[in-house]
């Protein structure tokens, strides 16, 4: 049995242990629409876990650079369902010093994708240990990247939905290269300040610096993927071969694009307004 056959395996038994189903049939047409009905629709417009025991199963598409983790990060909190990013578990295998460290150092530090069977293989694992954990839904941020990918991932889960974050070029390869993380407490920062002028008419574009704590300056790390040269890699690497998996979910009904209209304030309570979940800040204001 081939590597990936096994790992194919894995995550179909993991997702038959967690019962899920095989995708239902889906509307055919891409249209944004039926994204947005699907949202409105869901359990009354709520997206807590049910008494059905229905779950959060979303998954987040965008460029490098876009803020997929930290708004998967943010509505995982807030869902109560965990956030699985496969650049995270890319990063703990390369930090591990096994025998696959040495392999993925070479494709990451290089912007290039790692093979859909070491990616599945390490997708597998951890959505068993979740399962061990008793971990229900997930929010999935960089997976899928490949078609096939898409496929394996449609034929073991039913994805509820598909968040398509976008943000205007230019700003893409700044953030990058402002990411700064914490090495002590993990907190992610960043050093970028971006201030686009608006196009055709449209609105500027400000994006203000997320400065660390005092504490924190000294001990400030740099992904090393996140260098220019490698970032416009990525970028290449994202229209190249993850744009198709945008049409493979558009086609299914599934995708709801988003276009961040600034940083985390402006773009945070917008986005749950698309995704029709009432912002716990408004809630705690009204009660006040
Ligand atoms: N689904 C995936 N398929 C292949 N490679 C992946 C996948 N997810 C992560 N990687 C690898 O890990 C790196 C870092 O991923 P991530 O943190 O998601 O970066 P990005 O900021 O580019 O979205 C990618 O450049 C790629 O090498």
């Amino acid at each position: 049995m081939s590597a990936m056959s096994r790992a194919i395996r894995a995550c179909a038994a993991t997702a038959s242990r967690r019962n899920l189903s095989v995708a239902a049939a889906s509307p055919k047409e891409a249209s944004a629409a039926a994204a947005a009905a699907l949202v409105a629709g869901r359990r009354g417009g709520s997206w807590d876990r049910g008494e059905d025991g229905s779950r959060v199963q979303w998954v987040f598409l965008g460029c490098p650079g876009v803020g997929k983790g930290t708004y998967a990060g943010r509505l995982s909190r807030m869902l109560g369902v965990p956030h699985i990013a496969t650049g995270d578990l890319v990063r703990d295998a390369l930090a591990s010093q096994g025998p696959l460290s040495k392999q993925l150092a070479e494709i990451v530090n290089h912007g290039k994708l790692v093979s859909d069977e070491i990616i599945i293989n390490l997708l597998s694992k951890r959505l068993e240990e979740g399962e061990e954990n008793g971990e229900l839904g997930f929010i999935l941020d960089g997976f899928p990247r490949t078609i096939r990918q898409a496929e394996i991932l449609e034929g073991v889960t039913d994805i509820d939905l598909v968040i398509n974050l976008k943000l205007r070029e230019e700003a893409l390869l700044a953030k990058c290269i402002g990411r700064r993380k914490c090495s002590q407490c993990g907190g992610n920062f960043n050093v970028a300040s971006i201030d686009i002028e608006g196009e055709n008419g449209g609105p500027r574009m400000y994006m203000p610096p997320l400065l660390p704590p005092a504490e924190c300056e000294s001990k400030l790390i740099t992904r090393a993927d996140d260098t220019e040269e490698v970032v416009k890699e990525r970028l290449r690497v994202y229209h190249d071969l993850c744009e198709p998996v945008e049409e493979f979910y558009r086609a299914r009904g599934k995708l709801l694009e988003f276009n961040l209209p600034g940083g985390i304030p402006e773009s945070w309570p917008k986005l749950l307004q698309a995704l029709n979940i009432e912002d716990p800040d408004n809630k705690r204001s009204a009660a006040a």
